[in-house]
């Protein structure tokens, strides 16, 4: 495991970091982190479209997820060479989410709409929220269900074995305990071998929720855990500690291809060899 405070993300990029051992680039702050997370992230879904035409990313909600998708937007305005995403040829879907009306704010899909999706013309057919609770389910069970069919069917059209569709880039953000999407720690979830999961009794508000399990976590070719602050330091350094998944979820998010964690150096600051 190396550290390299200050790295470009897209310099550890183009060195391809892959395997089981995780990535780790440190920038020095939560801003500079979600710019450079938004320039790697255009330059690899580029390069997927490249190669098969179409792109797909899983998005995440919070604070470093949302600035990632805005600043996504603006280099969409003005593409530098290799970043030109063809929003109309992204397939877009969500690691957890909300079981809360669709207008409400706490929707992660309301937050990626506003500051990516609707900037960039995403098509209605590639965009693929997890259901709002007034989208004709009554229960966070049947909405998952109904997710885990969505993810099947798309999977079915591409040509692809199994249940799921080839993620490019699986974006999570982390909470300071370690959880991931909405897979908590101690939770039914780290244990429930569905592609996504009903939550509920969420420790954090609101407590109603749906999420992809880690079996469709670990089905991504890359996994980036996007994390800033110093209030998630530790969870950090237990995660990539070698912790049990159950205890810090994060911990259990790996990608197929790659695993990267890109953090500001205030959550790097309790990793072996942080200053
Ligand atoms: O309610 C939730 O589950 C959170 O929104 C969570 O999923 C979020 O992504 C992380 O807690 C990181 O959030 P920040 O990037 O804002 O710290």
């Amino acid at each position: 495991m190396t550290l390299p405070p200050g790295d470009r993300i897209a310099e550890a990029l183009a060195e391809r970091i892959e395997g089981p051992t995780p990535g780790i680039v440190v920038e020095p702050d939560a801003e500079l982190l979600a710019r450079a997370v938004a320039s790697a992230l255009v330059a690899r879904l580029a390069a997927a479209q490249a190669v098969h035409g179409t792109a797909s990313v899983v998005l995440t909600g919070g604070g470093i997820g949302t600035a990632v998708l805005r600043h996504a937007a603006e280099l969409a305005e003005e593409p530098a060479p290799g970043q030109a995403v063809d929003w109309t040829a992204v397939d877009v879907w969500w690691g957890d989410e909300r079981f809360v009306p669709a207008d409400d704010d706490e929707r992660n899909e309301k937050g990626a709409r506003e500051a990516l999706l609707d900037r960039v013309g995403a098509p209605p057919e590639r965009v693929h929220p997890i259901p709002a609770s007034d989208a004709g389910f009554d229960t966070p069970e049947e909405a998952a269900d109904w997710y885990a069919g969505a993810l099947a069917d798309a999977a079915r059209d591409a040509g692809t074995d199994g249940p799921l569709p080839r993620f490019d880039v699986l974006l999570l953000g982390m909470g300071p305990e370690g959880h991931v999407a909405s897979i908590f720690p101690d939770s039914p979830a780290v244990s429930d071998e569905r592609t996504v999961v009903p939550v509920r009794d969420c420790p954090k508000p609101p407590p109603t929720r749906v999420s992809l399990g880690f079996a469709a976590i670990t089905a991504a070719e890359e996994v980036w855990l996007l994390v800033s602050g110093e209030g998630k330091a530790e969870a950090v350094a237990r995660a990539l500690g070698g912790a049990d998944r159950a205890e810090v979820p994060a911990a259990g998010a790996r990608g197929r291809r790659a695993t990267r964690w890109l953090l500001d150096a205030a959550a790097a600051s309790r990793l072996p060899g942080a200053g």
